[in-house]
């Protein structure tokens, strides 16, 4: 469902993404890993045109994202969702309004789309919360709205970009439950960014190592964390050896 070939970005004459080469199958669960600064944002955000890339091509069900006018890269975002790290969410908004936006933008009336953000917000176990105020939530909570966000818009693809890095070790676990919960039941395709390791061992479906703008290593979770090739899956089954 997505085929990227040759991606490149740099920032001031900086090589952030070296010729990346990608590819995922429809329903699969990746996780996206590395070092902090190796350019995983910068590949996640490349996909839906968040960061523009320099060159390089982006196939979504065969449509080159990377050729689209901005009216039409619109149209192709409505079905790529994204979580960003800090939430992003509008504080004017309740918490439901946050979540039925998307859809009043895709031309739904306003009671439709609240009943749906109302759903949307079951699946991540806020059912109660659609009245809020966004201002009193937890960190944690927030990210479920967030995910709620773009569940609501039921893409075809969910690009995650390192969802729990704002958050505590407690609600990083109340994040990561709701997401294996919302992967084992509805196996939306999903790229996940992510440090956390035990996580992307149970969940994913393929993990791509990155290092230095350069996908280093890719496969099965069994085969990269343990009998890995590359030097950071040697790091992480360290890690995993010693939870
Ligand atoms: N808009 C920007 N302008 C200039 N430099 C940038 C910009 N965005 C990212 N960079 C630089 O690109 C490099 C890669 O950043 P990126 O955020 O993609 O890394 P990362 O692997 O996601 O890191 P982390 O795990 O710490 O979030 C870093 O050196 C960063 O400073």
């Amino acid at each position: 469902m997505l085929r990227i070939k040759g991606l490149k970005k740099s920032f001031n004459n900086d090589i952030v993404l070296d010729e990346i080469d990608f590819e995922l199958r429809s329903g699969e669960i990746t996780a996206v890993m590395g070092p902090s600064g190796c350019g995983k944002s910068t590949f996640i955000r490349s996909i839906n045109r968040l960061v523009e890339p320099d060159d390089g091509e982006i196939f979504f069900r065969d449509i080159p994202v990377h050729q689209l006018t901005q009216d039409k890269l619109e149209g192709v975002r409505q079905n790529i969702g994204f979580v960003f790290q800090h939430f992003n969410l509008i504080k004017r908004l309740d918490v439901k309004q946050n979540v039925a936006l998307g859809l009043i933008k895709k031309g739904y009336s306003v009671a439709e789309a609240c009943e749906k953000a109302v759903l949307a917000l079951a699946d991540v176990g806020l059912a109660e919360m659609g009245d809020a105020s966004v201002l009193n939530l937890s960190g944690g909570e927030k990210q479920r709205v967030g995910i709620a966000r773009a569940l609501v818009l039921e893409p075809e693809l969910i690009l995650f970009d390192e969802p729990t890095a704002s958050l505590d070790p407690i609600l990083v676990r109340e994040v990561l439950d709701v997401l294996e919960d919302i992967v084992v039941r509805k196996r939306t395709s999903m790229i996940i960014v992510t440090h956390e390791v035990t996580f992307a061992r149970r969940v994913a479906d393929q993990v791509y190592f990155m290092d230095k703008g350069k996908f280093v290593e890719s496969g099965k979770p069994t085969t990269v964390f343990e009998n890995p090739g590359s030097w950071i899956g040697k790091k992480y089954k360290k890690i995993i050896n010693y939870t």
